[in-house]
């Protein structure tokens, strides 16, 4: 089928590419010419294991394109994705601009009946307004069909998600525009729950909203481990085993980040909100996530006391491994708060550079390895868990450390590793290991 995808971030080039991958005709739509002329180039714009291979593959076989020019690429397609990005608003909501932008712009642009699927994330209700905002555009007797179809897609392990994910959901308003999708996805082979156009815009909230609290409850119960001397690892571990709980999502560590848990939390809260519904518990989820992100610079000061002059390290800045992506990472806030305690920051990741920089231009040091952040440092903080960190040997922090404090947020190591290398190494609900004599 000819689908043309406005908004060619993590969601749409990933959508893209798979679709193009299983046999459709992609045309991808951006307004931002250096990204599209850079996947021209075969080059992708966001880090995500796999994605330059399938650029580059379906646009020799001539199955995908990237353009600027949205009215020729809507003009004569049959099927209209939207993925543009919904951010959060100062108030919590979404900002549903780009999503106006797009659906006008596909107003102005239609020459022929299509059907516009919504793969961003948005608030109940939207893509009723969706489809005004395209009908008062168009000019002369053309049908609109609006079709809910919300991405469940981690940042990461995005294409094998795509692949392999656990379902499809369809929320149309007609069946004949339901199958339609349901066979434009049929290569991929993967359940399919057909609803209503509100129900797939709530299903898409309700999954972000309970990942989002088993994290927070998790988290919860780590810190509680910590005071009573219980170990978190082996605690999510046997409550994981009961498949009623089931053993995913239940690593303790410094809290959610990312573009979508911590905005699509608080989009929730105000939905229910508009409707006279206090969402008590999300904002719990929410105010425990918050408390998290600030526990291990606490941690630190409470061992180390004040950290002006000190030179710490921070290894991993992507809000989780294998992205580059840092919209709400822990890394920023973590930072932030050691800069505020008038800390030297020295930080590393495998694939983050540029936009971390644009973040903090002059306060703090990008390093290019592991040895460069922690040679001399006073300590050491873990905000994710990379391979390269997680692999990392753990004598190296005893040597090249000043004194190897270590405060894991992603409880990389085991803690008879850390006590066989006599480090001091504190991490999420676990007891602390003391190094035995100092360096
Ligand atoms: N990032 C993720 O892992 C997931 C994101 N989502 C949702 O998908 C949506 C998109 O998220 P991301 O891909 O992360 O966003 P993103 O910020 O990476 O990409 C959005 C893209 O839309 C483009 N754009 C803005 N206005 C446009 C217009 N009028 N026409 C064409 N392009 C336009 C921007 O230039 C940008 O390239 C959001 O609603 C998000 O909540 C859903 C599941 C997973
Ligand atoms: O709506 C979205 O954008 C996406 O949000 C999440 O995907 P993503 O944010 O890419 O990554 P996750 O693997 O869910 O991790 C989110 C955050 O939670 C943290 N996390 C995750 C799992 C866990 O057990 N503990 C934990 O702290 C991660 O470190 C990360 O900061 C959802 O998992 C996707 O299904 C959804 O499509």
């Amino acid at each position: 089928m000819k689908v043309t995808i406005a908004g060619i971030g993590y969601v749409g080039l990933v959508t893209g590419v798979c679709l193009a991958e299983i046999g459709h005709e992609i045309t991808c739509v951006d307004t931002d010419h250096k990204k599209i002329s850079d996947l021209n180039k075969g080059e992708s714009p966001i880090y995500e294991p796999g994605i330059t291979e399938l650029i580059k593959h379906n646009l020799a076989k001539g199955a995908i394109r990237f353009t600027t020019n949205s009215k020729q690429a809507y003009s004569f397609a049959e099927i209209i994705f939207i993925s543009v990005g919904t951010p959060e608003s100062d108030d919590g909501s979404a900002n549903l601009q780009y999503i106006k932008e797009a659906a006008e712009e596909i107003g102005q642009s239609i020459r022929k009946n299509v059907i516009v699927v919504t793969k961003s994330t948005v608030p109940v209700g939207t893509n009723e307004k969706i489809k005004k905002w395209i009908e008062n555009k168009i000019t002369g007797r053309l049908k609109v069909s609006i079709v809910s179809n919300p991405e469940f897609l981690r940042e990461g392990s995005a294409i094998y998600d795509t692949f392999n994910g656990d379902r499809i959901i369809i929320g149309a308003e007609d069946e004949l525009s339901a199958n339609i999708i349901g066979d434009l996805y049929k290569p991929f082979d993967l359940p399919i729950i057909k609803t209503d156009i509100r129900s797939a815009e709530m299903i898409k909230y309700a999954s972000n909203a309970f990942l989002a609290t088993k994290i927070s409850f998790i988290n919860e119960i780590a810190n509680i481990c910590e005071k009573v001397g219980a170990n978190i690892e082996d605690v999510a571990q046997g409550i994981g085993k009961d498949s009623r709980i089931g053993s995913q999502f239940l690593s303790a560590g410094i809290g959610y980040g990312g573009s979508c848990f911590p905005k699509d939390t608080k989009a929730l809260v105000q939905i229910a909100g508009d409707v006279h519904h206090r969402f008590e518990l999300l904002e719990s989820v929410i105010k425990v996530n918050n408390v998290q992100r600030n526990r291990l610079v606490h941690k630190a000061k409470e061992v180390l006391g004040p950290l002006a002059g000190k030179k710490a390290a921070i290894l991993g800045l992507s809000f989780k491994p294998n992205t580059d992506d840092i919209r709400e990472a822990a890394s920023i806030s973590m930072i932030e708060q050691l800069l505020a305690e008038k800390a030297e920051v020295f930080a590393f990741d495998p694939v983050v550079n540029g936009k971390i920089k644009a973040l903090f231009p002059e306060n703090i040091k990008l390093c290019t390895s592991i040895d460069e952040a922690i040679t001399k440092a006073d300590l050491c903080f873990i905000a994710t868990e990379w391979n390269e960190i997680k692999e990392y040997p753990l004598v190296k922090f005893k040597d090249l450390m000043k004194e190897p404090f270590i405060f894991d947020g992603r409880n990389c190591f085991q803690l008879m590793e850390a006590e066989k290398f006599n480090l001091n190494y504190y991490s999420i609900g676990r007891e602390p290991v003391i190094a035995k004599y100092s360096n």
